[in-house]
């Protein structure tokens, strides 16, 4: 590998942390110890027109309105503060996904709108629960769709791992039953689900998931152990939306991000941490198969606010 995952880290969020520091460098930082109440309103701006919502960025604001900066204090201070602030906010919701069931398999139903990166997403995770030495299935639970079931297949085929799939238009019930039976005859450790993303239709979509919590209730009354949403960073405020709607529909349990690279809305991670408080558990930012990763809160918030 020639580029390190911090750099692609800070590629990735570079367009963020440009349009960070390029709202926050309006110049005129230095001068008083404190900032005055102007420069926290354009600092309060700032971060909302960098997508962070209005409620980190209230936060933010009353913590460096109550924070000493030196004397003759410049940009550079601000946006250090600025990312401990992030930071602050990111750390309790940056938790990796854990396999824990007990019986075997931990169950991880992925669910998110089409298109936002849902089964590039299921790869990713399988190569990361792979290079932990956990034995992975996939189950193609999207049945609506036959691309959904192929492309998942040449993931799985891709990454020599076992997918089981159902016929276009089946019961995506019948799926993941098949896909839990196959996954504790073979020992699997993790059981990764794909499912629909039709969020147009949330009666249908909400029936489908509840038969499927049935069906895998009577084989395992814990699963699902987990229900991640995928989130496509490049619909900025969107996303916080889709959270709003899948947590009524779906009860999920935590988020992935996607897409963070070439988007300058990353900032979104931040308004999703603050507004939901929801466990983030890895970041995409790109299309190979190890661009996502567990992240670090802090050397995220520095890229955020651009001091990394
Ligand atoms: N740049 C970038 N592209 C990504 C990332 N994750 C996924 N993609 C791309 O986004 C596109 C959609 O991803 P899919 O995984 O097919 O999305 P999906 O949600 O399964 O969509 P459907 O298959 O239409 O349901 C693909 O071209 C992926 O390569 C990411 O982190 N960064």
């Amino acid at each position: 590998m020639s580029e390190s995952w911090s750099d692609r880290l800070f590629g990735g969020f570079r367009k963020t942390s440009e349009r960070l520091s390029g709202n926050l460098a309006t110049g005129g930082w230095s001068g008083s110890t404190r900032l005055t109440e102007s420069q926290l309103d354009e600092l309060e701006d700032a971060l909302i027109m960098s997508d962070l919502g209005p409620r980190a960025a209230m936060r933010i604001r009353d913590a460096l309105a109550e924070r000493r900066f030196e004397r003759g204090a410049d940009e550079r201070a601000v946006q250090e503060a600025v990312a401990a602030e992030i930071a602050e906010i990111l750390r309790p919701v940056a938790k990796p996904l854990e396999i824990t069931a007990f019986p075997r398999p931990h169950v991880v139903l992925v669910i998110g709108v089409n298109g936002s990166g849902k089964t590039t997403t299921i790869a990713k995770l399988a190569h990361l629960f792979q290079e932990d030495d956990y034995g992975v299935m996939l189950a193609a639970g999207d049945t609506f769709r036959a691309a959904a079931i192929g492309q998942l297949k040449v993931w799985a085929d891709r990454l020599s791992v076992p997918v089981v799939t159902g016929p276009e238009g089946g019961d995506p019930a019948s799926v993941v039953f098949d896909g839990v039976k196959a996954a504790t005859d073979k020992g699997s450790d993790v059981l990764v689900v794909d499912t629909a993303g039709r969020l147009q239709n949330k009666r249908e979509l909400m029936d489908e998931l509840t038969k499927i919590r049935k069906v895998l209730g009577r084989l395992n009354p814990e699963a699902p152990h987990d229900v991640v949403l995928v989130l496509d960073a490049t619909n900025g405020q969107n996303a916080l939306q889709q959270i709003d709607v899948f947590k009524e529909v779906a009860g999920v349990t935590g988020l992935v991000m996607t897409k963070l690279d070439g988007t300058a809305r990353g900032g979104v991670l931040v308004a999703a941490a603050e507004q939901y408080g929801l466990p983030i558990h890895a970041i995409g930012v790109g299309e190979k198969i190890d661009d996502l990763r567990p992240f670090d809160p802090d050397l995220v918030a520095r890229v955020i606010a651009g001091v990394a």
